[in-house]
């Protein structure tokens, strides 16, 4: 079946896809041909679905060659039985043949309508199945797309399950992608069991299909296929290269959103897998186990330069002997960037214990492991708590402006943006540093003048920031509508005076009133003297605490890093407080 998919006329030029989703956005048209699914005895049903899912009618021909330039914005169904007789000689630029096929039914689909669609949709009829079916049709025909949006992020991981079935992981998949940007499946990995209680030496097609389909049944997350070869880490006999263009080929078929083609693998395989790609995106493997393998040297630049021939990322994993490899490594990563700014983006870690820095300072498809995964994928391999908890030791994580955006999420708990327009804010801190979280959040509301006491701003932060300098400049002040303290608990005392001074209470005998100041925000944490929010309270301020900023801070940071959304009354009772 390989061969005879390589020995097939020239690659057909599928029309030009508008790559689907424009920064993550924006949909496009994607392929315009003619939509044929082919569908298995009894089975036509799933005609009106995929017409439904793409908003258009369908009817029922009798075979390819019934298939006509007045189909257009019709889907075709055809009943495989009188597929299999003319799939061949259909119009590849008229019509997209994707097979259908219920694995339900107990049967693997035909071989040779596999072999001769575009495309294959596996399906059962479970509750999974439409959500299903609208992202495989979307992504195969370029309507929807993952890259441009997943190479633009600062940083990506995928999380290689290793589970010899991956039944086994349905049930915690959720909760071990998360922070993962895309699902790998080890293939080689995968055993299927056979009748006589033995495991096959390598899972056939059909097995390897429903695997991918209960995986995409069960995450939104692209897939990343993956048929790792003997001599590097994996399980798949390098005898028959064929053997992987058959499979790897059959995953573009089935919609897998990223395909890992190992470098060693003959031109003329990953050429046409390149070619053939359609929507999904060729990951360029090279994995160096010899431990011979140097960053610096003419070799590692040839490999990058072989396999960003047909790669739309490239991978790069080597063994090292020292840690200085991994700077050797960064430096082979900075030259990268800078000689092929128009490249495919450069993914490469060094394994082992060693190699474990350049796990934290790799940017692009970042492997990652999870505690309940059967076995690491790789020597070395870390979690994503472990990158990231490495990645803040050494100051690299965007803690402070996640802050900023926890703060600004307090401030606008009751006032709208437009409240804070133009309105003078001001700022207690004893250091720049503290200060500048609160100097974003109050920018990103436009609010006017900020008046800073205990720290001046500087460079890009001072642009309209200015240091009460006497008790003078205090009284010349229009009434602020924030005022927020970045002082450390032992001194958070100090800004009660503040507050006094521009009570609401005082000037207005308790009315509120536009221009008034409204908010006060306490970021101090810990035991203090004093008690500034209930002076806060008693002078006419709407008072946070460290209580309400980190709730939000928490929030923000699972939504930003993890893409998760939690409640903010759910971080303030599981950490304890209650809400207010
Ligand atoms: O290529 C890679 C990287 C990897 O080998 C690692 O070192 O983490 C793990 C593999 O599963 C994956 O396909």
């Amino acid at each position: 079946m390989a061969t005879k998919q390589l020995q097939a006329a020239p690659t057909p030029t599928r029309p030009r896809s508008t790559n689907g989703v424009i920064n993550g956005t924006q949909a496009g048209t994607g392929d315009t041909r003619i939509v044929a699914i082919v569908y298995g005895q009894g089975q036509e049903e799933i005609v009106s679905v995929f017409a439904d899912v793409l908003g258009k009618p369908y009817r029922l021909a009798s075979g390819f060659l019934a298939v006509g330039n007045e189909d257009y914005g019709t889907v075709i169904g055809i009943a495989a039985s009188n597929a299999k007789v003319d799939i061949e000689s259909r119009d590849e630029s008229l019509v997209v043949a994707i097979n259908s096929h219920c694995v339900n039914l107990g049967m693997p689909p035909d071989v040779d309508l596999s072999s001769a669609s575009d495309y294959e949709f596996l399906y059962t009829e479970s509750p999974f199945f439409r959500r299903d079916l609208s992202r495989f049709i979307a992504f195969t025909l370029g309507q929807i797309s993952h890259h441009e949006t997943l190479i633009t992020k600062p940083r990506t991981y995928f999380i290689s399950t290793t589970f010899p079935d991956v039944r086994t992981a349905l049930s915690n998949l959720d909760i071990l992608s998360v922070g993962s940007d895309a699902v790998e499946i080890r293939v080689d990995l995968l055993k299927e069991p056979l009748p006589d209680g033995t495991f096959s030496s390598i899972p056939s097609l059909s097995y390897v299909g429903e695997q991918v389909m209960l995986l995409r049944q069960r995450t939104e997350l692209p897939i990343i296929f993956t048929t790792r070869c003997t001599r590097e880490n994996g399980r798949f006999p390098m005898d028959n290269p064929e053997l992987y263009y058959q499979y790897l080929y059959r995953a573009i078929q089935w919609g897998c959103e990223y395909i890992d083609v190992e470098i060693w693998l003959p031109e003329e395989i990953r050429r046409k897998l390149f070619e053939k790609r359609g929507n999904s995106r060729i990951i360029s493997a090279f994995h160096d186990f010899s431990g011979t393998f140097k960053w610096p040297s003419p070799q590692a630049q040839s490999i990058f330069e072989e396999s960003r021939k047909y790669g739309d990322i490239v991978k790069m994993i080597t063994s090292i002997n020292s840690m200085s490899e991994n700077y050797e490594l960064e430096y082979f990563r900075s030259q990268i960037k800078l000689n092929n700014p128009d490249g495919p983006p450069l993914s490469a870690v060094n394994m082992g214990q060693l190699g474990q820095l350049s796990r934290a300072l790799n940017t692009v498809f970042s492997p990652i492991t999870h505690p309940l995964l059967p076995i690491v994928a790789a020597p070395g391999q870390m979690s994503a708590a472990e990158i990231n908890g490495a990645l803040s030791t050494m100051g690299q994580l965007p803690k402070k402006n996640i802050y900023a955006i926890g703060i600004r999420a307090t401030l606008t708990r009751d006032f709208a943006p437009s409240a804070y327009k133009d309105r003078a804010a001001i700022i207690l801190s004893s250091s720049r540093e503290d200060a500048a979280s609160a100097i974003f959040a109050l920018r990103s509301l436009n609010i006017g003048k900020i008046y800073t006491v205990g720290f001046k701003a500087h460079g890009p932060l001072a642009l309209g920031v200015e240091p009460f300098t006497s008790i003078e400049s205090v009284q010349r002040v229009d009434q602020p509508f924030v005022i927020i303290s970045a002082l450390p608990p032992g001194k958070s005392h100090l800004v009660q005076p503040l507050l006094r001074h521009f009570s609401t209470v005082k000037r207005t005998g308790g009315s509120n009133g536009v221009g008034m100041g409204k908010i006060f925000v306490d970021l101090a944490n810990g035991p203090r003297k004093g008690d500034p929010l209930a002076v806060a309270e008693q002078n006419g301020w709407t008072a946070y605490g460290f209580a309400d900023t980190s709730a939000f801070t928490t929030v923000e940071t699972l939504r930003l890093l993890v893409g998760q959304n939690v409640p903010y009354s759910f971080v303030r009772l599981a950490s304890g407080r209650g809400l207010c």
